[in-house]
């Protein structure tokens, strides 16, 4: 696979906070990714980070997207809200390793973003790593996100 051929549709969503990032991201991946859907938010203007993480939650587990992005102001808000829904394994990156490693070990299926944390050069190599990155499904990998899957039907 080459650098710019990323074969995912990717959902993308922030609150205020994100949203000068995102808008640099969206532009930057838009024709790297089989599909990039925007999930808001679409101006500066405050916003709640949880409604985001449901639009994106929801067009993975709806099957419209393989991969999702958050962006809030830490990535912290984002990450708490999306781990609450079912099928979401969601986590804050902010280095190139966590990124791929996160997909390969863990399967994590939506990378979470500070937009007030890190520039967007570093933010494009981290969701790039991201986005190349496949689960690798080892023995000890599928035995723990088993438990994890138990975790959700409790
Ligand atoms: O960064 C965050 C904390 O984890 C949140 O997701 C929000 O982006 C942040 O709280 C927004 O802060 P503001 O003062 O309302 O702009």
């Amino acid at each position: 696979m080459s650098d710019h051929e990323l074969p995912l549709r990717l959902a993308v969503g922030g609150d205020h906070a994100g949203f000068p990032l995102k808008e640099l991201v969206t532009k930057h991946f838009s024709d790297l990714v089989i599909e990039l859907i925007d999930c808001g938010t679409h101006d500066d203007s405050p916003s709640d980070y949880p409604d985001f993480a449901v639009e994106v939650a929801e067009k993975i587990n709806s099957g419209q997207a393989d991969r999702g992005l958050l962006i809030c102001g830490s990535g912290v808000g984002v990450s708490v809200a999306a781990n609450k829904i079912t099928g979401i394994r969601a986590a804050i990156c902010h280095d190139t390793y966590s990124a791929h490693q996160g997909v390969e070990h863990d399967d994590m299926n939506v990378l979470c973003i500070g937009g007030r944390i890190i520039g967007s050069a570093l933010a494009f190599e981290i969701i790039k790593a991201f986005l190349s990155a496949r689960y690798t499904p080892e023995e000890r990998h599928a035995r723990r996100l088993q438990k994890i899957v138990a975790l959700e039907e409790e």
